[in-house]
């Protein structure tokens, strides 16, 4: 018999296409600001237009995209399928999709999430998800079976790039670590032994300042990618990415999305915002 075909872990996927292209994953946020700002109409059909020119602007050329899927969810069904339409061009183009949706429940929900965003031929499934773990990271556990067994990733929120995150992520449990530093031991300890980055990995706000010292988060331990939004227009640029990453930067996936997305509605502007931005992060985390 046999043994079945091993699916290439997330982890390394997301590496190779680094080492490729750059530590940049371009949001796709398609703001009602933004439509109009393209000329766009604030429907499912202006949302369509705006998703598929990013998509041909840096599918293939940057690592990662990372469609918000609240920007596509605004348009109801008809922007869902537009979300599953940039699910489909990143695959068809070899470009990793990151769905940012941020979900997270009690278990036996989450599986229904899991198998929504992380089962081999569901249409909203692209190679990671953004999950929540503030039910408890082991709420989680279908999403991380899931993924695992089909060689998608998750991205952890941990210490997020808002300012009223501190409030939950810097408050300490009971055996007196913070929250962050817990959330991250847990995906630590889920990457034991993969090859190159394991494929659970954080999202650490690109603005969060001190915050992984003063939390106590150990992120080179984890071992895994660091989805760094908040470069761009919530202000952070290469030296925010340097000094907040420090030993841990050669993990770091920075995200921008409206300091792309302003470039924008022409191609080729928006390729070269993309390609810029591509190449400041990796001056910055080199
Ligand atoms: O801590 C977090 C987690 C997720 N995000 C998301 O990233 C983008 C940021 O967009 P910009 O236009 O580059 O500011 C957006 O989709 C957020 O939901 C985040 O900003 N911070």
């Amino acid at each position: 018999m046999t043994a079945p075909a091993r699916v290439r872990p997330f982890g390394e996927r997301l590496a190779a296409a680094m080492d490729v292209h750059g530590p940049l994953c371009v949001g796709i946020d398609p703001h009602a600001s933004l439509l109009d700002a393209w000329g766009l109409p604030d429907d499912a059909a202006g949302l369509r237009e705006f998703a598929h020119r990013v998509m041909d602007a840096v599918a293939g050329r940057v690592a990662a995209v990372k469609p918000q899927a609240a920007f596509f969810e605004r348009h109801g069904s008809a922007g869902v399928a537009v979300l599953e339409e940039v699910v489909a061009a990143g695959r068809e183009t070899g470009t990793l999709v990151v769905v940012d949706a941020k979900r997270g429940d009690i278990g036996s929900t989450m599986g229904a999430y899991a198998d929504a965003f992380l089962r081999d031929g569901s249409p909203l499934a692209g190679d990671a998800l953004t999950v929540s773990p503030y039910l408890g990271f082991g709420s989680l556990d279908p999403a991380v079976d899931l993924a695992l067994a089909t060689g998608r990733g998750l991205f952890v929120l941990c210490l997020t790039s808002n300012p009223e995150g501190p409030d939950v992520q810097h408050a300490r449990t009971a055996q007196g670590v913070t929250v962050a530093a817990q959330v991250a031991a847990r995906a630590a300890a889920l990457n034991t032994g993969a090859a190159s980055l394991g494929s659970i990995g954080l999202v650490v706000g690109a603005t969060v300042g001190t915050a992984v010292r003063d939390a106590g988060v150990d992120l080179a331990a984890v071992a895994g990618p660091l989805l760094a939004p908040g470069v761009g227009a919530q202000g952070a640029g290469a030296a925010e990415l340097a000094a907040v990453f420090g030993d841990a930067r050669r993990q770091v996936l920075a995200s921008s999305s409206r300091g792309v997305l302003a470039a924008g509605p022409e191609v080729g502007a928006l390729r070269t915002a993309a390609l810029e931005a591509s190449s400041q992060a990796a001056a910055a985390l080199r």
